[in-house]
């Protein structure tokens, strides 16, 4: 990197149901590990530098815990962030209906009407699929979000996740040169 390029700093919040692979997802696109053992997430946070068009970016991921319906939004998980990660497993359809409840909380609570997004369907290497792509396609139409399937287990489409929500947030950006809102919240 020349001496005058500053890595640019960005900020994923990676949101969602319990137990649909958010953490292996991160670790896989961090590190390239897989763990097949369950160990539920309080909050993780991980750095990794990535090259999009050309220019470096420093991005910080948060790895969330689990949310259901009753979930109350972390103001962490929405303020200062540049751009959300939304996982549903695609053998879970309560987890998928989690996405537009997740997105939602979001939109409300920043005050915007729509966000820097990518829904993500996890898990496609399992058989037991509840969500069909054409519904994932379909919910992200709706939303104005980037989509994608994944396999952590298989180190599929995980680094094109994180290419992809760069890829809305520097949408988001007007010149492309300087720093997109992040997620236009403020603190009163
Ligand atoms: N077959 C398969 N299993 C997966 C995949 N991703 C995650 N899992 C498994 O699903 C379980 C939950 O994965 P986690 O990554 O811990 O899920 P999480 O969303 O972080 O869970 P919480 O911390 O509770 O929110 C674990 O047993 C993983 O091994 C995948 O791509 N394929």
């Amino acid at each position: 990197m020349a001496p005058s390029e500053t890595l640019k700093k960005r900020k994923f919040a990676v949101l969602g149901a319990r137990s649909v692979g958010k953490s292996s997802l991160v670790l896989q696109f961090i590190d390239n590990v897989w763990h097949e053992n369950y160990y539920p997430t309080i909050e993780e946070h991980f750095n990794k530098t990535v090259t999009y068009n050309g220019a470096k970016y420093d991005c910080e991921v948060i790895d969330t815990a689990g949310q259901d319906s009753e979930s109350i939004l972390n103001a962490k998980h929405a303020i200062g962030i540049h751009g959300f990660v939304l996982v549903y497993s695609v053998t879970s359809r309560t987890s998928f209906d989690m996405i537009q409840v997740v997105y939602d909380k979001i939109i409300d609570f920043c005050g915007v009407t729509d966000i820097p997004c990518v829904i993500v369907g996890s898990k496609v290497d399992l058989t037991t699929r509840q969500v069909s792509a054409e519904e994932g396609q379909a919910l992200a139409k709706t939303n104005k979000a980037a989509w994608v399937e994944t396999s952590a287990k298989n180190n599929l489409n995980v680094a094109k996740v994180f290419d992809l929500v760069l890829g809305e947030v520097e949408k988001n950006s007007p010149s492309q040169q300087g720093d997109p809102p992040a997620s236009r919240c403020l603190l009163m």
